[in-house]
């Protein structure tokens, strides 16, 4: 991936240096791709270091009272995946990982690209209105509930079965920040209740990326994020959806590594910015993003 002639200069200057100072920043790499999305005067405030400064997060880091919610999901998970095809993941200590610690690592480079460019006055991020896009047994959605719970949720998924085990899973762990919307991306995205309603949209293994950008940029207010949680080499991805989030009035800020392994090595998260409010005729009718996308 390469960088724009002022990224270098900017790189050289004030990232790579701090690429190789104390340990907990040393995993933490970013490439920064579009200056120019620096839209918010927080955005044009901030300068190339605050890239290099997300730290990782993890179960480890929750409170006792996030761990007895997290083990409860797990319990329920574990539950009513004997009876519907929520995971392949069926080890506990695999759903920790693979699951649960995976949706975790995306929260600090959400939270710093959030307090860098969208968060009004730059640093306000309670009250934070996220939908989690295809949210299938609650990833990331659910756990990220548990681990903030000063901001709303709207878990969005659209087949029924799923979403009576998130509504079970909301309940069991005791949870008040969340709404279930059982529903198809390509209807709520033209629903005034929905369309620009959040400040961040995510999605994880829903769709490749100039699909999911159909279903994500519509619902996400002007100066919010969408954000896509992938694997290892998103870059063809990227490439292929440019011409896409450009239509629904977006701009790519940034490619993070993620502090979580996937079963093809390291994760990535793949940062947008909605710059413009996106044109009416989308998203079309569902199932013709997947079938024909931009
Ligand atoms: C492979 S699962 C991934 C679930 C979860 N995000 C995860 O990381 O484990 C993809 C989910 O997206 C849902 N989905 C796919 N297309 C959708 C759409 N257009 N609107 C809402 N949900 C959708 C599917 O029903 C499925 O539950």
């Amino acid at each position: 991936m390469s960088l724009c002639c002022c990224c270098s200069a900017a790189a050289r200057r004030f990232l790579l240096p701090r690429l190789f100072l104390g340990s907990r920043r040393r995993h933490v790499r970013y490439s920064i791709l579009h200056p120019r999305t620096h839209t918010t005067a927080a955005a044009r405030a901030a300068p190339a270091a605050t890239y290099a400064s997300s730290s990782s997060f993890s179960t480890t880091h929750l409170s006792p009272s996030q761990k007895r919610q997290v083990s409860l999901y797990v319990d329920a998970l574990l539950d009513w995946n004997q009876r519907m095809n929520l995971t392949a993941v069926t080890d506990e200590d695999e759903v920790m990982k693979r699951h649960v610690d995976d949706s975790l690592a995306v929260l600090p480079p959400l939270e710093r690209a959030y307090r860098d460019h969208s968060a009004s006055g730059g640093s306000d991020v309670d009250g934070l209105r996220l939908i989690d896009v295809g949210s299938g047994a609650g990833l990331p959605g659910l756990i990220f509930a548990v681990a903030r719970p000063s901001w709303n949720f709207t878990l969005l998924e659209s087949m029924r079965k799923r979403c009576l085990f998130l509504e079970h899973a909301v309940e069991v762990m005791g949870l008040s920040n969340v709404d279930v919307v059982c529903d198809r991306a390509e209807t709520v995205g033209q629903s005034p209740d929905f369309r620009e309603a959040f400040d961040v949209a995510v999605a994880r293994a829903v769709a490749e990326l100039k699909v999911l950008a159909e279903y994500c940029l519509p619902l996400v207010r002007v100066d919010g994020l969408f954000i896509a949680a992938k694997g290892h080499n998103p870059h063809e991805e990227i490439r292929s959806a440019k011409s896409a989030v450009h239509k629904l009035g977006a701009a790519m800020l940034e490619l993070c590594d993620v502090e979580s392994m996937g079963p093809h090595g390291q994760r990535t998260a793949v940062v947008y910015i909605k710059e413009r409010n996106t044109p009416k005729k989308y998203p079309r009718h569902p199932g013709t993003p997947s079938k024909m996308p931009l």
